[in-house]
């Protein structure tokens, strides 16, 4: 009895206060859900299509909506996503916009969960899904795309990888966040945040290493278990072939030397984590870069895979990674980013369920890394949208003990 019955959309503001597009969906025995799209600001070339939320609302109403209720189960995600596709009738969601459609995905999984009377991440993962939790990556420091005159890393991550419970990591990150803080005001170097929360100051990458590295350990011997770091270098933003390279503040770097420079930057801050090292379109120096630190650390391709099955694919074949970003508003239903966590975790990629940086409350990447069993996730360290996540992640890990 999980017949869809009625789908409403809306516009709702996002974290940066941008419109967003938000969905309700309800069903014949009285399911009900409710979920709302995400954005990026750094976005990449590949992804689906985000409309402006009046045309994507109205467009899935004229397209979508008809062919969904009344017709389609919400216990059939697949079913649901694939009438989704048909509707829109694109590769990219570019007719009702991959914000309508993500929006109506998720809402129509937490309908059906609703149905059952279970949670969502029981709902998506199943009776016999795993019992591990994801490790959270705290973004603490950034900049790029994110805040103005700030570091160009786009993000300097927390990765408290030895935190005997989510809950523990959860703090250990705001507490990173914490102490950074208290860092830059004995440096006398006020700082406001990034769209995601991270402290923007005006320093550059280096201070940035060094702050991390001090806040981090100050932390892990408070704490008592061990935090790494990680980056988001977001290097598609940086790329620029008319000038020679990656445009950093002080140099331009060939791809190359990006690729040493990466290389040397895991060796001496000993990185758990570097997501978009290079540019979105070049595999190739991927797995250069791969081969020479995939053994040390994580090299995640996010705005390079999209989450798009066909270029993880390409990924797969050219050893350019070995983790996946998973963010499905990238890509535009779960189905799909359920399919692409299927194939990485069929060949020993790890998993990063992430946010984008522009946020509502929604809390479904939380649920979605429970069901998935994705080696992290990475949804920033404070801030109301932020700690939406982060929260629900602790009371799912309580719930499930
Ligand atoms: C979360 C990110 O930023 P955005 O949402 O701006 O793409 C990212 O690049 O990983
Ligand atoms: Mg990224």
């Amino acid at each position: 009895m999980t017949l869809i019955t009625d789908i409403r959309l809306r516009r709702i503001l996002d974290s940066r206060g941008n419109a967003t597009v938000e969905a309700d969906v309800l069903t014949e025995s009285g399911g009900f859900g409710r979920a709302a799209a995400p954005s990026g600001a750094s976005t990449g070339e590949f992804e689906a299509i985000e409309l402006p939320p009046n045309e994507a609302i109205a467009n899935a109403r004229e397209h979508a909506v008809p062919r969904l209720v009344g017709e389609v189960h919400a216990g059939d995600q697949r079913a649901v996503d694939n009438t989704l596709r048909a509707a829109d009738g694109t590769d990219d969601f570019s007719e009702i916009g991959a914000n309508s459609a993500v929006a109506i995905s998720m809402a129509t999984a937490k309908a059906a969960a609703d149905v059952l009377g279970a949670p969502l991440y029981q709902h998506l993962g199943g009776a016999f899904r795993g019992d591990n939790f994801p490790v959270p990556l705290g973004n603490v420091i950034g900049g790029g795309e994110h805040a103005a005159d700030a570091t160009d890393i786009q993000e300097f991550l927390s990765a408290p990888v030895g935190a005997p419970s989510v809950a523990d990591a959860v703090f250990a990150n705001a507490a990173v966040h914490q102490e950074i803080h208290d860092m830059l005001i004995e440096r006398d170097t006020p700082a406001g945040k990034g769209d995601e929360g991270a402290w923007a100051p005006s320093i550059d990458d280096a201070e940035a290493f060094e702050i991390l590295e001090e806040a981090t350990s100050t932390v892990a011997d408070e704490v008592g278990f061990e935090i790494k770091f990680g980056l988001d270098v977001a290097a598609a933003e940086m790329y620029d072939e008319e000038e020679g390279g990656y445009v950093y503040s002080d140099q331009v770097r060939d791809t190359d030397e990006q690729v040493e420079y990466i290389a040397e930057l895991v060796e001496e801050w000993d990185l758990a984590y570097v997501e978009d090292p290079l540019d979105e379109n070049d595999f190739e120096a991927f797995a250069d870069l791969t081969e020479k630190v995939g053994d040390q650390t994580l090299i995640c391709g996010d705005d390079l895979f999209v989450t798009n099955v066909s270029r993880l694919e390409q990924g797969i074949e050219m050893d350019s990674a070995n983790s996946i970003l998973i963010k499905p508003n990238q890509i535009g239903s779960l189905t799909d980013a359920f399919d692409a966590i299927e194939l990485a975790a069929n060949n020993t990629y790890d998993v990063i369920v992430s946010h984008r940086s522009g946020e509502t409350e929604d809390t479904t990447i939380a649920h979605l890394a429970v069901a998935t069993d994705a080696d992290f996730i990475k949804t920033g360290a404070v801030g109301g949208e932020r700690t939406a996540k982060l929260n629900e992640l602790i009371r799912i890990a309580d719930d499930a003990a």
